[in-house]
């Protein structure tokens, strides 16, 4: 893209940018799970979705992560509830900038499911 990167120098890629892309996105700065459906509802992972990032150093945990999440995310979910106190409020989705984006501490109440 017409920039000249001298050899050796030490790039930090800032994944947030590409998904938050406008133009990219239905809803570039939502959390919003349409954002990964397309206009007949069928999952679709947009070329943007890359939180594991790309190219030859690409996390090496690519394949396995996404498993891990899912079996994690499933056993939480058959055995438990997660319900929303009703005097929380409206859930705030702004994040919290760090190495990472991370959701604001919120309360979360837990009802083992019988
Ligand atoms: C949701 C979980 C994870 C996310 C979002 C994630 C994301 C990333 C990102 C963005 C990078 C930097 C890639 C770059 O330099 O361009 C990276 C590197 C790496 N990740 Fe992950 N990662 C995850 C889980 C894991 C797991 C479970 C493992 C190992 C079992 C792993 C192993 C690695 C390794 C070894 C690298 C360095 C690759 C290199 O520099 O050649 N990651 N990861």
């Amino acid at each position: 893209m017409g920039y000249s990167i001298p050899k050796g120098t030490l790039i930090i890629p800032l994944l947030a940018s590409v998904l938050n892309e406008e133009g990219q996105w239905k809803f570039p700065n939502e959390f919003n799970p349409e954002n990964f459906l397309n206009d007949k509802g069928e999952f679709v992972k947009p070329e943007a979705f890359m939180p594991f990032s790309t190219g030859p150093r690409v996390c090496l945990g690519e394949g396995l992560a996404p498993m891990e999440l899912f079996l994690i995310m499933v056993t939480l979910l058959r055995k438990f509830r997660f319900i929303w106190p009703e005097d929380a409020g409206e859930p705030d989705y702004t994040p919290l900038f760090g190495a990472t984006l991370t959701p604001k501490p919120y309360r979360m109440k837990i009802q083992l499911r019988k």
